[in-house]
Formats: C-alpha cells, structure tokens, sequence
C-alpha cells in the first residue's frame, strides 16, 4: 500500500477505481474508470469494496431502496481515506447531502435519464393495471406519489438490488416495480420497462441518474479529474441537492425533485421543480423556479430558495410519522399566484 507517501497523480500508472460490488456500481464504476483512461491516458483497476448496504443485502436484510444514512458510500470513502483506492464512484442519489471530512466530490459525469419507469407484468402501464394491483417499492417517495395517483394500487415494500426487485415481477409477487431508468440502462435491461413515467407524475429523487466521482481532498489527482465533470449536471444536481438538504433541516417527509437545463432568451437556465408528500400521498406541495445557469453558487441558492418556499407552503406539517396528515396551515405570508398547490391527491 502506497498510501502513506503522497504521489503525484502522473508518478500513478494506474488509479483504483474502488466501487461497490453489485453489477450497476461495477458497471457505472467501469464507465468512470473508461473516462479516465481516456482522458487521462492512464491505466485504471476496479478495487470492489463491500459497504455496510452489500453486507446487509447479502444477510437477507435488504436495506430500503433509499437510504439516507450513506451506508452504501461509508466503506468507499474510508477506503479513500487510508489510501486503498484513488478515486470512488457512488450514484449521486445515494450520498448524504452532508459533506465528509476530508474528501471531495470532484466531479458529476453527464447525466442518464433521470426519469423513473415501471416494469409490469404483461407490458401494462401503471394507468392499465387493474385497483387493487400491487406494486413494489422500498422508497417512500415512489409510494407517496403512487398513492397520490389516485389510482387504488396496493403499494408493497420491497428491497434488494435491481434484479431482485425486477424478479418480483416475473416470479408473479408483484404486478409492477419502479424504478431509476438510469439504474436499467446501465445494466442494459432497458427492455424490461412497460413505462417511462412522466416527472409530472413521479418527480425522480434527487441526484437520480447521475454519478459521484470522490477522492480524498488533499490529493493532486483531484484537480485532474475535474476533467470528468459535467458543468450543467453538476449545477442540476446541486439545486436538487440543495433543496433536499435545506428540506431535511424542516421535514421528515418524502421529497422529490428534478433540475433541468432549458434554453432561456438570455442563455442556458436551471429549471427545478420539487415535491413533498405526506407518506400516504393525499398531500402534496409543489413549486418550481428557474435561474440563469451560472456558476454553482447561484445552483445552490436557487435550490435553498425553493425548499424554503415550500417550508413556507407547509411542507414541514406534513409528516412523514403521521398515517393521518392534516392540512398544512394557512400561511398569510405565502403568494397566492405561483406553481405552488396544496391539493388532495
Ligand atoms: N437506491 C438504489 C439506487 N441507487 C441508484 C440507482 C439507480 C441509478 C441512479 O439513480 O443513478 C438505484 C436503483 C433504483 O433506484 O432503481
């Protein structure tokens, strides 16, 4: 082990990729490692390094498809940290939105469809499954919008990796999954989808899609793979994000929200919508809001500033503990004209 002795990353002939073991974050850590021999004209080593989330799914205790502990990402970065591995991949949707001492996020790869989508039994679409039909899903998120679809389907908890949660459907235990298209087309199984589902209806979790590249702050190497990152992701995923961390401070419930970049009269714009629902789906308050696509400052204020909008629209009475939500208060405060709606789904 070399990581005591600090090198510059030319004196590395070849950087380990350290990834976490399952097929989509080998496959997503192989096509980071590909960006970086091609644009470093270094070799790469996939280092696979099993997370407290693997160890867990292996046991048969499957951790819930969105957790917000980063159990996926501890063993990565302590990896980092003692010098095991040079740089992380992560999906960006699996990271905490606190910062860890000493490593840095150096770079957010173009984005995949950041979309969710449904694979169903027989090809059916969420609107042609029968009431009653049951659909499975870890992430509150999913179900709370599900629900809020209005369309009597039996959300169902599930866990396990994409294959497994695919299985479900085929082996009969489910009528229909949803899940991150991003995740299927990595794996190539975009052939399973019956439906890609419009953000409309299923705003996808933040950073969905997209990639983490970390290594440890203090690390020349970070300043080279700078050259991996993707200026109008990184800005998209840092409102998300934003918004996301500003939201956790005032609310436990299931969030989800979505930046796009969209050509403005004057130039490129940042366009964030978020949702957040009560756990059963009968609540919501959505807003979106745009800015000129900057610098990452203005991102991160854009997010800051729309999370507080739906604080003040009463997203933090809609708690996520609570099986019976109540209306969120008046706020004499609050516009009237706007994209915002409080509305029984
Ligand atoms: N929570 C697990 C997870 N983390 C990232 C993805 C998919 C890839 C991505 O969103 O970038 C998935 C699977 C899923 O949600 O279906």
């Amino acid at each position: 082990m070399t990581g005591t002795s600090p090198s510059v990353a030319t004196d590395r002939r070849t950087l380990r990729v350290g990834t976490r073991r399952s097929l989509l974050a080998t496959t997503q850590a192989e096509q980071v490692a590909a960006m970086v021999r091609d644009r470093l004209g270094v070799d790469t080593e996939l280092v696979e390094v099993t997370t407290e989330g693997d160890r867990s799914q292996a046991a048969g205790t499957p951790l819930p498809e969105s957790p917000t502990t980063g159990v996926f990402v501890g063993a990565l970065r302590q990896a980092l940290l003692a010098g095991e591995i040079d740089l992380a991949v992560h999906s960006l949707k699996d990271l905490p939105t606190y910062p860890e001492t000493g490593i840095a996020l150096v770079a957010v790869p173009p984005r995949e469809d950041p979309r969710d989508v449904v694979v169903a039994r027989d090809g059916l679409t969420l609107g042609e499954l029968p009431a009653g039909s049951k659909v499975g899903t870890g992430s509150p998120r999913r179900a709370a919008q599900l629900h809020a679809l209005g369309l009597g389907l039996d959300v169902v908890a599930i866990r396990g990796n994409v294959d497994t949660r695919i299985a479900k459907v085929r082996a009969g235990e489910c009528d229909a999954v949803v899940l991150a298209r991003a995740g299927l087309a990595r794996i190539g199984r975009l052939d399973e989808v019956s439906e890609v589902l419009d953000p409309l209806q299923m705003l996808p979790a933040p950073g969905q899609g997209a990639l983490a590249v970390e290594c440890r702050a203090d690390d020349p190497l970070a300043d080279l793979l700078t050259v991996l990152d993707d200026p109008a992701t990184h800005a998209a995923v840092l409102a998300e994000r934003t918004a996301l961390a500003t939201l956790e401070g005032g609310c436990s419930a299931p969030i989800g929200a979505l930046a796009d970049v969209a050509e403005g009269e004057d130039g490129p714009e940042l366009w964030l919508r978020a949702v957040v629902l009560s756990t059963d789906g009968t609540l919501a308050v959505r807003r979106s809001a745009s800015a000129p696509l900057t610098d990452t400052a203005a991102a991160a204020h854009l997010g800051a500033q729309l999370a507080q909008e739906l604080l003040d629209e009463g997203a933090g009475q809609l708690d996520s503990a609570s099986p019976t939500p109540h209306h969120p208060g008046p706020n004499p405060a609050a516009p009237t004209a706007g994209s915002t709606e409080v509305h029984n789904a």
